[in-house]
């Protein structure tokens, strides 16, 4: 009985040698039989680390991104890209990332007759974004197997007991965009073709089990979309081999009738978000129908309890007998690979953790409980029982202050002195800014030098104080380059930061971080999740230092740089043993500290993120209250403590505002710094003066592309900025941060946005 599978493993390699690939084919380094050789000894050596579950994933191997693959399985190319006469390859990388070579390793590289990159959008409520299919009323399919059937030869070859995986019709159709604005639904007879014959291939090839991912069933579906399912899953049910409809990310509830119904032969469903559902779905499947359960957390790191899971699992073991098969909660893409390779990490906290291989691991002896009984795993019991007990009653875990300071919190902390308009007329007075006050929004380039430093330092190559002057000369050198620029409100730049999330981690008390716990977040570009395992607290200033060292450089104001609490608990690994606003409240009150400092070091406007504070936003609206406002109150503990005189700014990178204004409103920031220049500043009108009163700097260049914007270009955006917003609420600034650009791209592009706040001043009355 319990048949295990794996939905997906992590696809950068245990050492990032996919992005080292990447980058190096890119740049024209490496050659095209490079790159596909690191592909296949990439799939080759996940395969084996695999071994130990009864069905592995074939095609969940990526060399950008997933639903670009499918793009090019369904031969939904852009029309822009279509007509190519080169490689395949490169072409795949035209549309993830513009023009294909030579370009550095980042998203965006169209321009000079290039072509534009696909737009990239986050996937679900993870850090991961994809690349959005793109539709038109006349688009049509052709399919493309030849990825999948590489892959299914390779495996075999290798003796993999292979499922493909492939994402399923209607949730690629849901996720993807009418450029025309047109019906996406009238498409789902002809893509249905398509996919009917791309699972008649794979029969062909004696493949028994398909996993067709469909985690958009785990949202709340309109209702013409709920017949898509039931028109496609009917067009798809063959017989000639199994489908496995694979949910994910959370529960089915109102959708888990539809989701039975659907004519398949087995389920998948997210048994640790949606465990009080087993029961439920097993009663609504037919009874040849196998019940997949994902009973390991695929989205944490942490030891899963093994014999809580037991103790509920064994009946239910016994009610489906072999219709029962175990697996990670969804794809592991969103893990770490192997904790085997983090030697330098606390051993009792790392005793607490399971990366991608591990969490195989405790399917493996989940499914070995139920089929030879516990005392077959002994051994493994005992062992994880040891480590959840230390982790329970560890002194490191439990600080009665910090929970003491949480129980503590009065609305009062929360509140400003005065009302903007009050707060805006001291600020005037102490900031003297022009109007149309020109600024940046945190990051200037993360050159090659500044990474290798920050590398050697940690190393041990260099020592604290040369890595201290090498940044300062970084922030030197990045203040006299503003001064020149002549922006008006100036930063430091980050080079100290890995990363605005990892950074604060690395310097909180409650947190650890891993060597090599890389999580890929676009295309080349992965993150390190700082792991938030204890009551947070923060032992020391964490910024003053390099903000009053950059502010010392120049008469004009210097904006200090911190991460929002918000975000830095949506872009870490959190804590499950408590609730994720407790966890959320904590930091809240480490940032404030910051804050405060800050404040006392002379630092007159801090900039606190919250890049990822619609991020978190739950899949369902119905739960969306419930966050923000918690969201919120724990953005305005960390914010509002300053006096009037302080001007607190906020940046969220993102374009969809309309439907969480009051709660951005409710934040209170004096200034907001968000993304616009790709919806031509029509989202302004989410910021009438009804719905957000205080001032705002619509982003007027996307920082994504290497693309100059013009001096007209900028002018005329922010007129159409100043048609909706009243011109003495408006900043001129860049959509997002520059860490990820040239100087060579950042020098001419700030000039002419500087430039063109000139010409505003003098032309908009
Ligand atoms: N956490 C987070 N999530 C986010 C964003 C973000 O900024 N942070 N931005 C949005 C878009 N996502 C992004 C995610 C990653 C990167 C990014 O630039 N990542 C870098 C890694 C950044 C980092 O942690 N750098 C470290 C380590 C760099 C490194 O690889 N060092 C080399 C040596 C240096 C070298 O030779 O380059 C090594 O250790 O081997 C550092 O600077 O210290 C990358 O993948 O290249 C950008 C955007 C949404 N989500
Ligand atoms: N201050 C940060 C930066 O400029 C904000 C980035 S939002 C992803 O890089
Ligand atoms: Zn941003």
């Amino acid at each position: 009985m319990a048949t295990t599978h794996s939905l997906g493993f992590p696809r950068i390699g245990a050492k990032r040698e996919l992005k080292l690939a990447q980058e190096a084919y890119w740049k024209g380094l490496s050659s095209r039989d490079d790159l596909i050789a690191t592909g296949a000894a990439l799939r080759a050596a996940h395969w084996r680390v695999q071994a130990g579950v009864d069905l592995a994933p074939v095609g969940d191997f990526s060399f950008y991104d997933q639903m670009l693959d499918m793009s090019f399985t369904l031969g939904n190319l852009p029309e822009r890209v279509r007509g190519f006469t080169g490689d395949t390859l490169d072409n795949y990388f035209r549309v993830a990332r513009g023009r294909s070579a030579p370009g550095a390793g980042d998203h965006a590289e169209g321009c000079c007759g290039g072509v534009a990159a696909g737009e990239m959008t986050k996937w679900f409520d993870t850090n991961y974004h994809y690349i959005v299919p793109e539709f038109e009323a006349k688009t049509e399919f052709q399919l493309d197997p030849s990825r999948l059937l590489a892959q299914l030869a390779e495996a075999k070859a290798q003796g993999v007991k292979a499922k493909p995986v492939i994402i399923g019709p209607v949730t690629y159709l849901a996720l993807g965009k009418a450029k025309d604005g047109s019906d996406k639904l009238a498409l789902l007879p002809r893509l249905l073709l398509v996919y009917a014959e791309l699972l008649a291939v794979l029969a062909a090839e004696g493949v028994e089990w398909v996993q067709i991912d469909e985690p958009i069933l785990v949202t709340e579906l309109v209702p013409g979309w709920r017949e898509a399912f039931e028109r496609a899953y009917a067009a798809l049910n063959s017989g000639k081999l199994k489908l496995l409809l694979a949910t994910y990310f959370g529960a089915l509830k109102e959708n888990l009738p539809l989701a039975c119904s659907l004519p398949v032969q087995g389920i998948h469903l997210d048994a640790v978000n949606a465990r009080d559902e087993v029961t439920a779905l097993i009663a609504a499947c037919p009874t040849d129908r196998v019940v997949s359960l994902g009973v390991v957390n695929g989205r944490n790191i942490w030891k899963t309890d093994l014999e809580a899971v037991l103790d509920w699992l064994e009946p239910v073991a016994r009610a489906l007998g072999d219709r029962l098969w175990l697996a990670p909660s969804c794809s592991l893409l969103h893990v770490p690979v192997d904790l085997a390779n983090e030697t330098a990490l606390d051993p009792e906290v790392r005793s607490w953790l399971a990366f991608a291989v591990q969490k195989l691991d405790e399917v493996r002896v989940i499914a070995a409980a139920l089929r030879q009984g516990r005392g077959a795993v002994a051994a493994d019991l005992a062992a994880n029982r040891a480590a959840l007990a230390s982790r329970r009653v560890s002194s490191r875990v439990n600080n009665p202050e910090v929970k003491a300071a949480v129980a503590r919190i009065d609305p009062a902390l929360g509140r400003r002195q005065s009302p903007f308009p009050q707060r805006a007329a001291k600020q005037d007075l102490r900031l003297h800014l022009p109007r149309f006050p020109t600024t940046t929004i945190g990051s200037f380039p993360q050159t090659a030098e500044i990474r290798q430093t920050r590398s050697q330092f940690k190393a041990g190559k260099i020592d604290a104080a040369t890595y201290r002057a090498a940044m300062h000369g970084e922030i030197e050198r990045c203040v006299r380059e503003q001064e020149v620029l002549g922006l008006d409100v100036l930063v430091h730049g980050e080079p100290e930061r890995n990363d605005m999330v990892e950074y604060f981690g690395e310097q909180l008390d409650g947190y650890v971080f891993s060597q090599f716990g890389w999580v890929q977040s676009y295309g080349s570009r992965c993150v390190k999740p700082p792991i938030l395992f204890g009551d947070i607290s923060r032992p020391k200033a964490m910024t003053v230092e390099w903000i009053s060292y950059a502010a010392s450089l120049t008469d004009r104001p210097m904006k200090g740089m911190l991460t929002g609490p918000v975000t830095i608990l949506n872009w870490s690994f959190v804590r499950d043993d408590q609730p994720r606003s407790v966890s959320c409240r904590q930091l809240a009150l480490a940032m404030r500290e910051e804050v405060l400092d800050l404040e006392k070091a002379g630092i007159r406007v801090i900039q606190i993120d919250e890049a990822a504070l619609r991020e978190g936003l739950p899949l369902r609206r119905s739960q969306w209250q419930d966050y923000l406002d918690w969201a919120v109150e724990c953005f305005r503990i960390t914010a509002n403590g300053v006096d009037d005189e302080t001007q607190i700014h906020t940046h969220m990178c993102y374009s969809e505002f309309n439907d969480i204004i009051a709660s951005i409103a409710a934040m209170d920031a004096d200034v907001i710094t968000i993304e616009t220049s790709r919806s031509d500043m029509e989202l302004l009108d989410a910021f009438d003066d009804f719905k957000y009163p205080n001032q705002i700097g619509p982003g007027v260049y996307d920082i994504h592309s290497p693309n100059i914007p013009s001096e007209e270009h900028i002018v005329d955006l922010m007129k159409k900025a100043a048609e909706r917003i009243p011109a003495e609420r408006l900043w001129v600034n860049p959509d997002c941060g520059l860490k990820t650009r040239q100087w060579s791209e950042v020098i001419p592009a700030l000039t002419n946005m500087v430039s063109a706040a000139k010409t505003l001043r003098a032309t908009v009355v």
